[in-house]
């Protein structure tokens, strides 16, 4: 492997680099770093921890170094924490440079924002949200002069998932120069390969890792079949056990809603459990501060949705919990690759009821690695089950006499109001929706029992030609034979 140098960075940065600790460049790095030094658009592609952030942000300082001016370099990515955690990069690794950049994020004050923006920072790091109210409602600072467009996550930026970033990107690619370099990272890129193409238009560098699995090599990936009912008692079971066995270690658990995020958070508490949660409908400030402790290891246990499955680096944590088996590999490959990074080992497990074998199948298929069962003493899960559900039950109650669903349902209405829907009206549409859904599935339902309906006439029809043809057969043979 090479060196730093040898990748044509300066001697200033390689010794930042080296008082972080970081000596020998990944292959990510040694490949995408010389690319972006001579001016190309770049798509880099490499498992999760294997230093994708200082692939550009390397670059980036070094060709600011040589003609520092603001806003130089923007960079996108789909979570506040996460951009958080990049502008950290540049401002450690730019220390000397005297790097002055803005984070530019939902739920922070937004007129603080600005003005840091009027400001002409080096770096804007962004979510494409924020970054797009402020094009929409201030003329305080101008991008039309950056070098730099980067789009770490970039998949996720430009899927349409429950979080359609792409209305709020075209608005900002419409203000940025065409003259630019653009460069997109993820360790899941190949899906929307042609949409980043196509924003990455400079005859981009492409480079992805060859491996024959698509998760790494120092994680220990393993799954629980459980009955649904029993899962919380699995999941108590396993915390308390990597507690006890090891006081150093930190661990993520991954759920499917803000809810069960908040029920999970609460009976791991109440359990005496040292745990704290993230989810998307906590305060902001609550997020930073939740996350903070969470990485000083004041709290070991980190109860999560998605929002922490992408991009997040905290050394610490161990093992990785899905307390829902993921329902694409995606998702699957960022949540578990929240543990064994930059070469540390790890665990994850996957508790897996009988409804999603399928899921694990499919995420199998797409990694290409089989997941190995996890051994638990079912006896000693047993013993712990009626505390476990009942103090969940308890739990349960206990957040409904809160206001959690109506906090939800106007998040969801005050969301729509700002995507300038009417919220009354999709409500309609929806319900509208669901009612063509079900009249559709009747229809096919009962198409499906005609054909089946059919299918056993024929079949009744046939048996019954083929009896009778015997039966003549048969009487055929008797009478030749009786003359
Ligand atoms: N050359 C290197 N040698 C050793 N450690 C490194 C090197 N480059 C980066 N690191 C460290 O590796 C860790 C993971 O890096 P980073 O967060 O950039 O991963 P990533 O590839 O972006 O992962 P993800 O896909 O999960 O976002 C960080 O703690 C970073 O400081």
């Amino acid at each position: 492997m090479s060196d730093f140098s040898s990748l044509g960075l300066s001697d200033w940065l390689i010794k930042q680099c080296q008082q972080l600790g970081i000596s020998k460049p990944t292959p990510v790095q040694q490949n995408c770093v010389p690319a972006i030094l001579e001016g190309r658009d770049c798509l880099g592609c490499a498992k999760t921890g294997s230093g994708k952030t200082a692939a550009f942000v390397l670059p980036v300082l070094q060709k600011l170094s040589e003609d520092p001016y603001g806003i130089f370099c923007l960079v996108l990515t789909p979570t506040r924490e996460l951009a958080y955690q990049i502008a950290e990069q540049f401002r450690v690794l730019g220390k000397p440079l005297g790097l002055r950049d803005c984070i530019v994020v939902g739920g922070m004050d937004m007129v603080a924002q600005a003005l840091e923006l009027s400001k002409q920072p080096h770096i804007v790091v962004g979510t494409p949200g924020r970054l797009a109210d402020h094009i929409r409602s201030s003329n305080t600072f101008s991008m039309s002069r950056i070098q730099f467009l980067i789009l770490d996550e970039a998949d996720r930026l430009l899927e349409q998932g429950c979080t359609d970033f792409t209305k709020d990107l075209e608005e900002i690619l419409g203000i940025l120069p065409a003259k630019r370099q653009t460069l997109l990272f993820s360790a899941t890129l190949t899906d929307t390969l042609q949409e980043l193409k196509n924003i990455a238009m400079n005859k981009p560098f492409f480079w992805e890792s060859k491996s024959e699995t698509r998760t790494v090599e120092e994680l220990d990936q393993r799954y629980i079949l459980t009955p649904e009912k029993v899962k919380d008692a699995y999941l108590v079971h396993l915390i308390q056990t990597f507690t006890d066995e090891h006081d150093d270690w930190s661990i993520i658990i991954f759920t499917n809603t803000c809810k069960t995020c908040q029920i999970l958070t609460m009976m791991l508490r109440e359990l005496n459990f040292p745990t704290i949660s993230l989810h998307s409908m906590m305060k902001q400030k609550q997020r930073f501060a939740n996350l903070a402790k969470f990485k000083a290891s004041v709290y070991k246990i980190l109860i999560a949705t998605d929002v922490a499955a992408r991009g997040l680096d905290i050394p610490a944590v161990q093992v990785v919990i899905n307390h829902n088996t993921p329902g694409l590999s995606k998702i699957y490959i960022h949540r578990v690759g929240r543990t064994a990074r930059a070469g540390r080992s790890g665990v994850s497990i996957t508790l897996v009821t009988q409804y999603d074998i399928h899921l694990v199948h499919s995420i199998e298929e797409q990694i290409q690695t089989k997941l190995k069962e996890y051994p638990v003493k079912e006896k000693e899960v047993l013993k712990i089950l009626t505390q476990v559900n009942v103090t969940r039950r308890e739990c349960e109650i206990k957040l409904e006499s809160t206001d959690f669903d109506e906090k939800r349902e106007i998040n969801k209405r005050k969301q729509m109001i700002l995507e300038g829907k009417d919220p009354d009206l999709e409500a309609k549409r929806k319900a509208e929706l669901e009612k063509i859904k079900s009249q559709k599935k009747r229809f096919k339902q009962k198409i499906q029992e005609t054909i089946e309906r059919q299918k056993r006439g024929q079949l009744k029809k046939k048996l019954k030609k083929r009896k009778e043809m015997k039966k003549k057969k048969s009487a055929e043979a008797a009478a030749s034979s009786t003359s």
